[in-house]
């Protein structure tokens, strides 16, 4: 789940765009990136690692220009490293560079039809740089030498028509302007806002609206799935519907994990989700035990917290804080090796050994995926001295792989994958496992917005919305993405040394 900014100001962009980005850090730890653009000119500094450790006061300097793009990668498709890190860019038509969340479905076959039809070639095995180079190609074939806000409506329809799965973009053209636009389903997130600056107003396109909060702007709007938006480098704003069939229905993963809890996504505010889903799975408890006997509600930080907090007050049971959390390590389920993940957990958290010391205790986490940190939280709680470790999951199990860009492409790694509630419960230790239901789930992010067609919950039932995932697709996602699989990659990656990519190195 990466991180997207784009934005057309009246001064210099990238201090702007370097602060977004650090908002939009939780969907991204892998690689960074910002390219401006000033007088016809690209300039670019990206690396793999944390915005704070990516640009340094000189690449700052050089990243002059009142236009830009900017990302955070957590990756999904493609290996890792320095060349895969985005902004992507081509030189022809006109230069430009761009940024994508998501995944790409048909990218091999798209791969293809750029090689054999459009004679374009890929230098890397990233979704992002097959999605750049699509709508390079449809700009191309519109050949024209300076293009308008239609041509670049006119590129952004044909990329829906060609391309399938969940994404939203920024796209910069040399001295033209930034575009912004999202999948017909409208999987991946997108808002754009404005600020007034005393030059004339500036405009800013992020993955969550917190980065426009935090940098002054107001928010305008969420981009509509299928929409662009792009903003010329005069600060105009134009916007066009530019698929043939949508429907609003975003990642619900989003509002489970991924999001801040401070965003408004599609209208829907992830914070007062996250408290509806403390409150049914509250309900879900008093259903299964009306006569349990939990002592006290422990979330496991971060996202959890504020479910397990509205899950304590629904119950009318103690909340309290009983791991510390060590606030220098990221996020561990976007790591990308599992050996890592489960080293992080114990170096992220910590036991308050009083809050256990005999204590029933019902210990809160937002979801269990791969079950890393669930393990390992019910063993420490049981070490701290906990009578009864009881596990409360504010999503449903999730079963099935991700296409749309999370990181969750194999089955078999999903500890509740063809396996029931007490399997997984014996699993992870617990003396007793709820999850929440599907259907409460998705009440709770549609009370947000009773607008919404539905929202894409294919981790937990299988259902993919593009129509187009079949086992084959997965067997091959999971051949190529799997922990085993990444590994071995990985190190033939720094066997044969980078490959080539338009980057700076660590200058
Ligand atoms: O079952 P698993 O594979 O362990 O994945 C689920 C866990 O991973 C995430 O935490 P993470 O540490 O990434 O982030 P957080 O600090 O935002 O909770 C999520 O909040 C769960 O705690
Ligand atoms: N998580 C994402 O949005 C990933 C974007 C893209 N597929 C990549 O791997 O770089
Ligand atoms: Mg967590």
């Amino acid at each position: 789940m990466c991180g997207l900014v784009g934005m057309v100001g009246k001064s210099n962009v990238a201090a702007d765009i370097y602060d977004a980005l650090t908002v939009l850090q939780h969907r991204g730890q892998d690689a960074a990136g910002i390219m401006t653009c000033s007088n016809g000119r690209f300039n670019q500094r990206k690396r793999e690692g944390l915005v704070r450790d990516v640009f340094q006061q000189h690449h700052m300097e050089r990243l002059q220009g009142p236009i830009g793009i900017g990302h955070v990668r957590y990756p999904t498709a493609g290996s890792f490293g320095t060349a895969l890190a985005q902004p992507f860019y081509v030189n022809s038509p006109y230069g430009i560079a761009l940024a994508h969340n998501g995944n790409l479905t048909n990218s091999e076959q798209l791969a293809k039809e750029l090689f054999q039809d459009d004679l374009r070639h890929l230098n890397t095995d990233s979704d992002s740089e097959v999605l750049l180079n699509i709508f390079a190609h449809e700009m191309q074939t519109l050949g024209k030498l300076s293009p308008v806000a239609d041509d670049i409506f006119k590129a952004v329809e044909a990329v829906h028509r060609r391309c399938r799965g969940g994404y939203a973009a920024v796209a910069m053209v040399v001295d033209y302007g930034v575009v912004g636009f999202r999948d017909p389903n409208g999987i991946r997130p997108l808002v754009v806002g404005k600020r007034d600056s005393e030059q004339g107003e500036e405009y800013m396109l992020a993955s969550e609206s917190v980065a426009l909060d935090v940098l002054g702007f107001e928010m305008i709007d969420d981009v509509a799935p299928g929409e662009a938006v792009f903003i010329d480098r005069q600060g105009q704003l134009h916007r066009r519907q530019c698929a043939a069939k949508t429907r609003l229905s975003p990642c619900i993963f989003e509002h489970v994990y991924f999001a801040r809890p401070d965003s408004l996504m599609d209208g829907v505010s992830v914070y007062k989700t996250r408290m509806r889903q403390g409150e049914y799975m509250a309900r879900k408890i008093l259903r299964e035990r009306p006569n349990h006997d939990i002592d006290v509600v422990i979330p496991i930080p971060d996202t959890s917290r504020i479910a397990a907090q509205s899950l304590a007050t629904a119950l009318d049971i103690k909340f309290r804080e009983g791991f510390m959390k060590n606030r220098y390590i990221g996020r561990t389920f976007i790591m990308p090796g599992q050996s890592q993940r489960k080293k992080s957990v114990r170096q992220k958290l910590n036991p308050v050994p009083l809050e256990f010391d005999g204590k029933n205790v019902m210990l809160v986490d937002d979801s269990i995926v791969r079950g890393t940190t669930c393990r390992q939280i019910i063993q420490m709680a049981r070490d701290a001295g906990a009578a009864k470790v009881y596990f409360a999951s504010a999503a449903p199990p999730v079963r099935y792989p991700n296409v749309y860009g999370i990181d969750m492409p194999t089955a078999s790694e999903l500890i509740a994958h063809n396996r029931s509630v007490e399997e997984v419960c014996e699993l992870i230790g617990a003396d007793w496992l709820v999850f929440q239901d599907l259907e409460d789930l998705v009440a709770c992010s549609h009370e947000g917005n009773i607008h919404a067609d539905g929202f894409d919950c294919s981790v937990f039932d299988g259902n993919y919305i593009t129509g187009d995932i079949d086992q084959a697709y997965l067997d091959q996602l999971a051949a190529q993405r799997s922990d085993e699989a990444r590994k071995q990659s990985k190190a033939g990656l720094q066997e044969e040394g980078a490959i080539v990519g338009l980057y700076n190195d660590a200058s």
